[in-house]
């Protein structure tokens, strides 16, 4: 093969939902019935063209492959899968003569139907990013369905463009894997590694054979110590992959991105293999020290992408340190090339769309946009030296030393209150007490709840936009809210729930309505970032020292208790959720601004204890997804999470029962966790995963509250009511009944109200069946 130059300037991938959330709106409406998939692909074939043209306006090369093929209408992960044809065997129906699957058949597979659940969602590394879990069995048949990535690279050269594919690659797409429901005990996917990449080759070989010069496969799993395979394993698999992709005459060159943290070990690996650049993520890792001379010599023949502009927070940052680290990786290598540290999916499109964002603020961020400008101004300072760019580098300085001196970023009272904390502030009285206490909720057996939201329909968010606009007025707006609370608990009254919920109609997120209540933080209006398939939200920033000038969540709690007997349970986001799901300052160790958050959240609920409130949920289903990739530094951060949730929740009484919610399964790795963190009832994601969490729950001895998810929210399948009967069963041969809670996986927001109500009704049923059942086993003995 030729071997083909680098460009100097690089992304690892861009925004695909489009800058006014195109493609979801699309998307949507195809799943609607609204559009066809003519007219669906059009549209996405519009976005994609847009997306090529503004980024070589933002400097990068059309010709070099510089610009990566990065687009997907649901999940990149989901597309290798149909790439390889790992299509499970449920869905085996969806398939045409070619054994490909159509734009209709792939959404199934992303959301199920009738009896057939979708694949299953989880984190993608330590990101709020969802993506879906391949299921790979010993039978998987891997063939090659390439139509579609060499479909938009022919667009792209159609278009002017030579364009740089991108796949998940080989490794991380087996490591991110599940074994299909009938493996054998012991089989693991990796075990098909030998199978799946002479697939690859082929891919390759077809793309090399339409023209790419270049190849981007993503193997973050490299980076991840959190994987369940044997280190030793992953490395070995990730040399026989690369060995034999790089031995094959007729191919592009290939570039292994590895973003999410440092190679270390992996590094002297893949420097062995033929591929011809690797992409470094020199954010989050460093350069190790000191490398082998045979490693050495063999990075010097390749390409480093030399990943220096943090495609994971939104910060400006420092440019002149990253230029420095772009230099340093010059000692390796004579081609550096710049790119970012992972792909700019997780971060808005454009500042400059904010346009009322406060200007001093501004000025501290960059968004995807302004990061592609950063990595085409490093580039030209790699070309033709760093003196053509010094006026970049100094103004990115200035604005920095601006973020240091601001009001609001230092506020002496919120700190004081930090320092003055004491071990007495994060621990309660011993549970056996608050069990005690907590008896006066007169709760029956398996209680039944949910986990906070209800439907957030078309009239609620049109409300909202309305008072944004100053269409309704703030009473106007609240009425409108009250009278859906009152629906919701009338209708949770109506089918039977125990512990009710307000519905959190309120809430435009669970994480930026807090913002919008707090000092120290600000909002976006265009700021969307995907969070999983058509779903996005706004991450908020974290700018300045947290602290809560009025009550936030107690009006519409009360409200909701007046109406109602039954307990309703008050619903606060944790502090570290909150963290993860803004875009948090980097000035300051992420322990002490938690801190700060957990103040404010003590107080908030002191303030819903004095006004009657005897149940309260501080949700954390972000517990997991921050728990660092390194082993090393997984218990410093287990230590300030853990810690900041007790400090929220330390203040309550007794008598209040205090619930958490964790979603996004593999619980068994923040188990202990999730045991310190010393909720009374803890409600966690497992319909999807159909309760496999109850042994590991059952095996880690915890012993408080428990409500194993029974319905999995994320899909529009509705459970029957002898699913969920069965669902419980499970948990209650694991699980004494005296702990055990009966709720949906997560919140109902993005669900209809047919659904959500019928849904609740089989688990209603199934919660009177298992108790009866429960009734006679106790009488039979
Ligand atoms: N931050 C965060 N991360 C999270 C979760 C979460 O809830 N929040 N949950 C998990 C992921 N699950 C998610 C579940 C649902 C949505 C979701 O429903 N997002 C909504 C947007 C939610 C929102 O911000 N709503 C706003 C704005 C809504 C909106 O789009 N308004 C229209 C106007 C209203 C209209 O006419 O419909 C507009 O701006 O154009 C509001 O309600 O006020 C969406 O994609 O559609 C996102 C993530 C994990 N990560
Ligand atoms: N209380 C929140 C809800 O029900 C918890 C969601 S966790 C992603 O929506
Ligand atoms: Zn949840």
């Amino acid at each position: 093969m030729t071997a083909h130059a680098f460009p100097t300037g690089t992304i690892l991938g861009y925004p695909r939902i489009g800058r006014r959330r195109e493609l979801k709106r699309a998307v949507e409406a195809f799943w609607a019935g609204t559009i066809d998939a003519d007219e669906l692909e059009a549209r996405a074939a519009a976005l994609r063209a847009a997306t090529r043209e503004r980024l070589a306006d933002l400097g990068l090369d059309r010709a070099t492959s510089a610009i990566p093929e990065s687009f997907s209408f649901y999940d990149q992960v989901l597309d290798a899968a149909i790439t390889v044809g790992a299509v499970p065997p449920r869905f085996a129906g969806l398939r045409d003569a070619g054994g490909g699957v159509d734009l209709a058949g792939y959404f199934t597979i992303a959301r199920g139907v009738g009896d057939s659940a979708p694949l299953e969602m989880t984190k993608w590394f330590d990101s709020n990013y969802h993506y879906l879990v391949p299921e790979i069995g010993p039978d998987t048949v891997f063939t090659l369905h390439a139509d579609r990535i060499l479909a938009e690279f022919a667009e792209a050269k159609a278009q002017g463009f030579l364009t740089r594919p991108v796949v998940v690659g080989p490794v991380t797409f087996l490591l991110l894997a599940k074994p299909a429901d009938d493996a054998p005990a012991g089989f693991g996917p990796l075990d098909r590694l030998g199978d799946l990449v002479p697939v690859y080759g082929q891919l390759l070989d077809r793309l090399a054979a339409a023209g790419a010069e270049w190849v981007q496969l993503d193997e973050p799993a490299l980076v991840s110590e959190s994987i369940d395979e044997p280190r030793d394993r992953v490395l070995e698999s990730a040399a026989t992959a690369y060995d034999a992709l790089g031995a094959a005459d007729a191919r592009p060159s290939i570039f292994v991105a590895a973003p999410y943290g440092a190679l270390d070990d992996a590094l002297p690996v893949l420097a062995a293999t033929p591929v011809e650049a690797i992409g470094l993520d020199l954010v989050r890792g460093t350069l190790a020290a000191q490398l082998d001379p045979v490693t050495e010599e063999s990075l010097a023949a390749k390409t480093l992408v030399a990943g220096v502009i943090d495609g994971h927070n939104v910060w400006r940052g420092d440019l002149a340190a990253a230029f420095a680290r772009v230099e340093a990786v010059q000692h390796l290598s004579g081609a550096v090339a710049v790119s970012t540290s992972t792909s700019l999916l997780h971060v808005p499109h454009d500042v400059d769309a904010e346009t009322s964002l406060d200007a001093r603020l501004g000025s501290w961020l960059a968004f995807a946009d302004q990061k592609v400008a950063q990595v085409a101004t490093l580039a030209r300072g790699l070309g033709e030296g760093r003196e053509t760019i010094e006026t970049a580098l100094d103004e990115a300085s200035a604005a920095l030393a601006d973020r240091t001196s601001a009001p609001g970023v230092r506020v002496p009272a919120v700190r004081d209150r930090v320092t003055a904390l004491a071990d007495r502030d994060f621990a309660r009285a011993v549970y056996d007490e608050r069990v005690a206490a907590q008896q006066s909720l007169d709760l029956p057996e398996l209680p039944t709840t949910t986990i906070g939201s209800f439907p957030q329909t078309g009239d609620i968010r049109r409300a909202r936009a309305r008072l944004v606009k100053g269409e309704l007025d703030a009473d106007g707006y609240r009425q409108l809210m009250r009278a859906e609370i009152e629906r919701v608990v009338r209708l949770q009254e109506e089918i039977g729930l125990d512990v009710l919920v307000h519905g959190e109609p309120e809430r435009n997120d669970m994480v930026q309505y807090f913002a919008e209540l707090l000092d120290g933080f600000s909002v976006t209006e265009h700021g969307w970032v995907q969070s999983y398939g058509s779903r996005c939200t706004r991450p908020s920033i974290l700018w300045g020292d947290v602290s809560r000038p009025a009550p936030m969540t107690v009006e519409w709690s009360s409200y909701a208790q007046s109406l109602t007997e039954k307990p309703v349970k008050g619903m606060l986001t944790g502090p570290v959720t909150i963290l993860a799901w803004s875009f948090v300052r980097d000035d300051q160790p992420l322990g002490d601004t938690a801190r700060q958050v957990a103040l404010a959240l003590r107080d908030e609920i002191a303030d819903l204890e004095r006004a009657g409130i005897r149940v309260i949920q501080v949700d954390e289903p972000a517990l997991r997804e921050l728990l660092p990739l390194k082993l090393a530094e997984q218990p410093a951060y287990l230590d300030w999470s853990v810690g900041a949730f007790r400090l929220a929740t330390g203040g309550a009484a007794s008598a209040t029962q205090v619930h958490t919610h964790l979603c996004y399964s593999e619980f068994g790795v923040v188990i202990d966790a999730i045991k310190n963190l010393d909720a009374d009832v803890t409600s966690i994601e497992a319909a999807r995963s159909r309760m496999e969490v109850v042994d590991d729950i059952a095996a880690s001895g915890f012993a408080h509250g428990i409500g194993p998810g029974v319905y999995d929210i994320h899909s529009p399948r509705v459970p029957s009511a002898v699913e969920v009967q069965a669902l419980l069963e499970r948990a209650v041969a694991e699980i004494p009944a005296s702990r055990l809670w009966v709720n949906p996986d997560c919140g109902l927001k993005t669900r209809g109200y047919d659904e959500t109500v019928a849904s609740l009704e089989h688990i209603l049923e199934a919660a009177r069946a298992v108790r009866a059942e429960l009734r006679e086993s106790v009488l039979a003995e």
